[in-house]
């Protein structure tokens, strides 16, 4: 069987094989749902795929598409691609003008508020030839914004789509990285990707009969359906997840049932957090899969403590371009971080998932550089950016290698371990450090929400900066006490320069949970004594 025989469009149909199975609920609030049927979502997508042919989308069409509700992203995206359209996925951001000007889309699938946005600062302007508003109508909208698609949840009463037999070269998706390390890139996923990366999230998920999803990550909804998982989708706030009212995930995972739960560190935080406060277990939660970032080992301690003794909490580690790579479960996670190794440490990131392979480039004597990733996972390009392509994409053995951009090493059990983004290194003038390395040991200190470090100054000459998000309310002095207990025989920490407070760290939109560290040093840098940066 071809990759793509085991395609998105192939899963897809599958879906018409138990048409009374719940796939996915959409939820609004604390309480309110509404349950949609494997027959009412594919009969969703192929009209959607109907009025998307109605209002001239073409095969081959790239179509942006912009809402934050689960349903309608799911049956505006597999109906462009019931069409051979080619849906892009991005936030909205201050990068998305000069995002899209790159893939010069020609459709634009969105809520209002995405269309206001489109309108206000100019995105897709150029290369747009139909806007489509999605969500209810109001007057002069057609006018102001674009002619409305509307995609109430079907009946599920309508013949079965038609599904193309894609090939496994053929491009299925742009997705644009979260962009911490500058202008978010397009990610190409071909049909053979997005097989690949099913499969391999099969591997994490494991799913089983009785399983039910809970996505607390908007995109995941769009996969959770076609690996058999009914997927709840909670009214996170996506354009701020670590905001989110968190009666609004922990209300709907209670009701349903959720078995599996998916989200960022942050929004893991929110949900320890609502059950601490309010005396809550979540008794039906067999498996955590945390994504986005490392997870630290305090915040899977306090998170084990809601769940059943033999839930299993895993840190998946993944990227946009190769996503999942490895996984570890947090007990492992908790144990090494008990004894780190000597020298660079960071964070274990487990072994590589089956058919997915990772080397080391460049590594210097410590054994450390730069996490390459091999197998069906992996998007062999960046969509318009042949720079990018060039710089991330190597062939060795006969097969393709994306280069992370992560810091890396394999340790000899197979095991990856992470310390940090190479465009992260603070580089000084007589050493180096590794972001990983530092925080990982720095966010064990009591009182400390998780740190950051940045480097000040030109490269070669930085100045190590240890920024600080501290539980609010914790008295400093008792922080830096034991910041410099923590870090103090910590051959990195040792060269700490300056600590700074911070109280809130600015993250990424997607996850909250990537810290913007190019904002963090400016604000860090504006706060220095001239004389020390
Ligand atoms: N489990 C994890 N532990 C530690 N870091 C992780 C984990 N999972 C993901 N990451 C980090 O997230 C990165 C992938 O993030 P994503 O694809 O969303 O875009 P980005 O890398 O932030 O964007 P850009 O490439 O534009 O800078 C990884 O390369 C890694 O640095």
């Amino acid at each position: 069987m071809t990759a793509a025989q085991d395609s998105i469009l192939a899963r897809l149909t599958r879906l018409g094989e138990h048409p009374e199975a719940t796939a996915l609920v959409r939820c609004a609030g604390a309480r309110a749902s509404q349950t949609i049927t494997a027959a009412q979502l594919l009969d969703g997508c192929r009209r959607s795929a109907d009025n998307l042919r109605a209002a001239g989308v073409e095969r081959g069409d790239k179509a942006v598409i912009m809402t934050r509700d689960a349903y309608e992203l799911f049956v505006a995206v597999h109906g462009s691609a019931l069409l051979g359209a080619v849906p892009a996925l991005i936030e909205p951001r201050a990068e998305v003008r000069r995002c899209l000007d790159e893939i010069g889309p020609g459709v634009f699938i969105g809520e209002p508020l995405a269309h206001v946005g489109r309108r206000a600062l100019g995105w897709g302007r150029g290369h747009l030839h139909t806007a489509l508003v999605t969500g209810g109508r109001f007057p002069g909208q057609d006018r102001l914004l674009g002619r409305s698609l509307p995609l109430p949840v079907a009946d599920g009463s309508g013949p079965p789509p038609r599904a193309p037999v894609p090939h496994d070269d053929d491009l299925a998706m742009i997705a644009f990285t979260s962009g911490s390390t500058g202008r978010p890139k397009g990610v190409e996923y071909r049909h053979a990707t997005h097989a690949g990366q099913l499969t391999a999230l099969a591997d994490v998920l494991r799913p089983r009969a009785d399983d039910v999803l809970l996505s607390c990550f908007l995109p995941m909804a769009l996969l959770g359906p076609l690996l058999g998982l009914p997927t709840v989708a909670p009214q996170i706030n996506h354009l701020a997840p670590a905001r989110t009212p968190p009666g609004h995930i922990v209300g709907p995972l209670l009701r349903h049932g959720a078995t599996a739960v998916v989200a960022s560190p942050a929004v893991l935080r929110l949900i320890v957090g609502h059950c601490d406060r309010n005396g809550l277990t979540l008794p039906s939660v067999r498996r955590v899969l945390s994504f986005g970032a490392s997870l630290r080992p305090r915040l899977a301690r306090a998170l084990a403590k809601v769940l059943p003794a033999d839930a299993e909490i895993l840190s998946v580690y993944g990227a946009t371009e190769c996503l999942p790579v490895a996984a570890i479960a947090a007990g492992d996670l908790r144990e090494l971080g008990t004894e780190p190794p000597p020298g660079h440490a960071g964070t274990c990131l487990g072994r590589p998932l089956p058919g997915v392979e990772a080397r080391i480039l460049n590594a210097d004597a410590t054994a450390l550089g730069e996490i390459a990733v091999a197998g069906p996972v992996v998007s062999p390009a960046y969509h318009a950016r042949p720079d990018a392509t060039v710089i991330a994409k190597t062939v060795a053995d006969g097969r393709l290698w994306h280069r992370t951009g992560d810091l890396g090493r394999l340790d000899d059990r197979g095991r990856l371990w992470y310390l940090g983004r190479k465009a992260h290194l603070v580089t000084g003038e007589d050493r180096t450090l590794t972001t990983e390395d530092v925080e990982a040991a720095a966010d064990t200190a009591p009182g400390v929400r998780r740190t950051a470090l940045v480097g000040i100054g030109p490269a070669g000459h930085q100045r190590a900066v240890l920024c600080v998000e501290p539980v609010p309310g914790t008295d400093r002095e008792a922080i830096l006490h034991a910041l410099r207990a923590a870090l103090g025989d910590h051959p990195q920490g040792r060269r700490i320069a300056t600590v700074l407070f911070h109280p809130r760290f600015p993250t990424d939109i997607r996850h909250n949970s990537k810290i913007d560290r190019t904002r963090l040093a400016a604000s860090a840098a504006r706060r220095l004594p001239r004389s020390t940066r």
